[in-house]
């Protein structure tokens, strides 16, 4: 199997603080894999790394061969990679469909603007429009197309900023906390959309998740850090049973 994203003893430091320390992990084409470990273990800090958010200080990232780290920040889309956030980065005043719409404009020659404000004169803008009206109904949330993401359960918000990531077809998609925040049916719904995101678009998953038991059954390989180190990895059925993962989250069952 090909290692499509790979980090190499990654280092990033916050002043005095050593976020992640020497972290190294590879996620091959066509996995779901996860990355997990107590608060403050190093998880955002690690999506923030491979997003180009924050620097690190040694290491080394590469995806599909490609040094990330030569990338420059606006040129991932390109490159095929997206992400969704923590807390949820919509705006809220837009409707549903000029939000995905804006996932789409750093990857068409349409700016930015045109794409939001439906300039005219665009064949690509009729096509982008059309692209994000298809990511709606591929996520069942075609109906709230025109509305205001203002007081949408936060379910279908979720899905509105998968749609976002997703309107640019990468080939990695990292998702920062999918399940926080939902209930019960949601994140088993949203397991299965995952999972036939993988199927049916042959799209590459890494997630940060605190929810075991979605993680779990849902990802291929799953990779545990604490305090900036990489701790343990293997498949669900192997870590099951592993004492270091249970220590590390203080005696609580995984
Ligand atoms: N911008 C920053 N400035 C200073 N310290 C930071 C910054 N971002 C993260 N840290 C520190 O780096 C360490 C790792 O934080 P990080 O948010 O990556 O952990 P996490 O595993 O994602 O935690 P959680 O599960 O709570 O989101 C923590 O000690 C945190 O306080």
């Amino acid at each position: 199997m090909t290692a499509l994203l790979t980090l190499d003893h990654v280092t990033v430091r916050f002043g005095g603080v050593t976020a992640l320390d020497g972290v190294s992990l590879e996620v091959h084409e066509g996995q779901i894999c996860a990355l997990i470990g107590p608060n403050g273990a190093g998880k955002t800090t690690a999506f923030n790394a491979i997003s180009r958010l924050v620097r690190p200080a040694s290491g080394e990232i590469r995806f599909a061969g490609r040094d990330l780290l030569a990338a420059h920040p606006a040129d991932l889309a390109g490159l095929g990679i997206a992400r969704t956030f923590q807390n949820l980065a919509l705006w809220p005043g837009m409707t549903v469909l000029d939000n995905v719409m804006v996932g789409r404009h750093a990857r068409g020659r349409t700016g930015f603007a045109s794409s939001v404000l439906g300039w005219p004169g665009a064949k690509e803008d009729r096509e982008l429009r059309a692209r994000a009206y298809a990511m709606l109904d591929y996520f069942d949330i075609a109906d709230v197309a025109a509305r205001e993401c203002t007081g949408l359960p936060f379910g279908t918000l979720k899905r509105v900023e998968l749609a976002r990531a997703l309107v640019n077809e990468p080939r990695l998609l990292l998702l920062d906390e999918p399940a926080g925040g939902l209930t019960h049916g949601d994140v088993r719904e949203l397991g299965e959309l995952l999972r036939r995101l993988r199927d049916e678009r042959g799209i590459t998953l890494l997630l940060v998740e605190h929810h075991m038991q979605f993680v779990m059954g849902l990802s291929d390989y799953v990779f545990a850090l604490d305090f900036g180190r990489d701790l343990v990895s293997g498949t669900p059925a192997e870590l099951r049973d592993s004492a270091e993962l249970v220590e590390a989250y203080l005696g609580t069952p995984v």
